[in-house]
């Protein structure tokens, strides 16, 4: 017993725990010399504290000195290991028992022998315990291991599936517009989609496909400001809008001459249709009219107060005449109807998502210079048109539809080039060997055309800032990488002819174009009357026909 005092005192002199200097206890730092990993005091009814095994020597090194201390470590501890150690001073407490002694944890705390097994017993369980938890931790961090990469991949797979969208203006209620665009997948409809989206606008585009594609908005499809509607302006449509950029029609001659009637009905039936809903809403209509309404000018360059020189049965009047009744059932609405309206004649328009089958001279002219195949001008390249890149015209369609400007206005490039410079100037960005082949001119093909911009400049503020050469590039680039993603699917398309010739009739001309369009072999629609009659049943049966109806 003596001994045991002994070593209780030496223990008191060499305790220099922080808790202990802090506190000047000496007691509980000797008890917790005596058991390892205890608190001090031990807990409110006389059972020495202990700390967690998993809490390691830290916890009990700063655990507070006082007895009477809450205990916080015991209650993270669970109560089941508290329950252990009480158990386990319990029956030390019982063996203790001498005849001065009762046995009370201070009593077996100065007694080496109930040392020696307390530190035996309850150190042998804290080891079970930490080689068990280093195992465990061990087990996690090889799942952890194994798992990181998948958790990359998941990251990788959800980033993938997450839509980015272009950026996108947030605007308020006030000034946040409904807007339909009819023709919106087409190429000017699908670039005048992309500004009013970034505006902050909601946009709803209605299409029928015909020469618009999904692909040219697939990047907005699923945006809450979006809405993508297959539907063909022939038949009537029922939306709530504020303001409808009317589009919808084929624009490239090839085009809109493969069915004339179906062209009549866009641009009539359909024009009625989307006045109609202009009414019903009160939403403001802004027409793309175009400048083919002057035909083949006599005025040069054209203002909007010419009435222009159109051959009301030629090839083009489908389109010509379609676009003038167009714009004077505009006038009609507005006069008998009160219906705001707008009017753009758009002029001579090339970039970007034009279709590789457009058939319109500068999609013809970057492909073959691109494909190195002759470029092919109709007559002797004497006739003119002035060029605008596409992003000049969208800004002038939303200066007009947002002015108070509600007679015709003239949206193009006054820069004027002969057709054969147009060439030239092509074959040199596309650093093409390709020849210059010369065609038989197109019937009723406007001669010269020059857009006169004074009344844009003067009451939209608006004028083309890109010039022609960086617009052709972007074209160019753009036509570059369409033969590129074809090539990679095994299917260059060739240009679409873009003219009526003399003498032919209109389906044979149809059977032609077609069968190229279709990939089929050019031979398949010449010679015999059976090849052509069989190029016609297959006309009759495709997609693309029916639609056109
Ligand atoms: O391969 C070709 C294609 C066209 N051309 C000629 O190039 C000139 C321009 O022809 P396009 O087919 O590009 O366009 P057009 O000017 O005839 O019609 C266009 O006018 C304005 C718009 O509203 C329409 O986009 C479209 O109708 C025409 O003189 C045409 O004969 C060629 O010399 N070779």
């Amino acid at each position: 017993m003596r001994a045991a005092r002994r070593r209780l005192r030496r223990f008191g002199r060499r305790a220099t725990t922080r808790a202990g200097e802090g506190r000047g206890g000496r007691t509980p730092l000797r008890l917790r010399e005596r058991f390892p990993g205890s608190r001090a005091g031990g807990a409110a009814g006389g059972v020495p504290g202990a700390a967690c095994p998993g809490h390691g020597e830290q916890g009990a090194a700063a655990a507070p000195a006082d007895r009477h201390q809450p205990q916080e470590d015991e209650a993270a501890c669970g109560a089941r290991l508290h329950r252990l150690r009480r158990l386990l001073v319990w029956v030390l407490c019982g063996l203790h028992v001498t005849r001065r002694d009762r046995g009370s944890p201070v009593s077996i705390a100065r007694c080496s022998r109930c040392c020696r097994v307390y530190v035996a017993v309850w150190g042998n369980f804290v080891n079970m315990r930490s080689l068990q938890e280093n195992g465990d931790q061990k087990v996690d961090s090889k799942i952890e291991e194994a798992v990181a990469p998948l958790r990359e991949k998941i990251k990788d797979l959800e980033k993938s599936f997450t839509q980015k969208y272009p950026p996108v203006k947030f605007l308020s209620e006030k000034d946040r517009k409904r807007i339909l665009i009819t023709g919106g997948a087409g190429f000017v409809g699908s670039h005048l989609t992309d500004k009013l989206m970034m505006d902050g606008h909601e946009v709803t585009v209605v299409d029928n496909f015909f020469t618009g594609r999904k692909r040219n908005v697939e990047h907005w499809i699923g945006h809450e400001n979006f809405e993508l509607i297959n539907h063909d302006v022939v038949e009537p449509l029922y939306i709530e809008v504020d303001q409808i950029y009317h589009l919808a029609s084929p624009a490239s001659p090839p085009n809109y001459m493969y069915n004339p009637i179906k062209t009549l009905k866009t641009n009539t039936i359909g024009t009625l249709n989307m006045l109609g809903l202009a009414k019903r809403v009160g939403a403001r209509l802004l027409l793309a009219s175009t400048s083919e309404v002057y035909g083949d000018p006599e005025v040069h360059p054209q203002n909007e107060d010419y009435w222009g020189h159109v051959n009301p049965i030629g090839p083009r009047a489908c389109y010509d005449e379609g676009k003038r009744v167009a714009e004077t059932m505009c006038y009609a609405y507005m006069k008998q109807e009160g219906v705001e309206v707008r009017v753009a004649r758009i002029f001579n328009t090339f970039g970007p998502r034009m279709h590789m089958n457009d058939g319109r001279v500068v999609s013809n002219f970057i492909l073959q210079a691109l494909q190195g195949e002759p470029l092919t001008v109709y007559g002797p390249g004497t006739q003119t048109r002035a060029f605008q890149y596409v992003s000049d015209l969208v800004n002038g369609l939303v200066a007009l539809m947002n002015s108070n400007v509600s007679s015709p206005v003239n949206l193009g490039n006054p820069e004027e080039h002969t057709i054969l410079e147009f060439a030239q100037l092509i074959k040199k960005l596309v650093g093409s060997g390709s020849e210059i082949q010369f065609l038989s001119e197109a019937q009723d093909d406007p001669q010269k055309r020059k857009p006169d911009i004074r009344k844009a400049k003067l009451l939209l503020g608006w004028e083309p800032v890109v010039p022609l050469e960086e617009g052709l590039n972007k074209a160019i680039h753009y036509f570059r990488k369409e033969l590129e993603y074809q090539a990679n699917n095994q299917y260059i398309p060739k240009p679409k002819p873009a003219r009526m010739k003399k003498g032919r009739d209109r389906l044979w001309d149809l059977a032609v174009s077609h069968s190229k369009h279709m990939g089929t072999r050019e031979g398949h629609a010449s010679g015999s009357i059976r090849d052509r009659a069989q190029t016609l049943v297959v006309i009759k049966h495709s997609a693309c026909f029916t639609q056109m109806r």
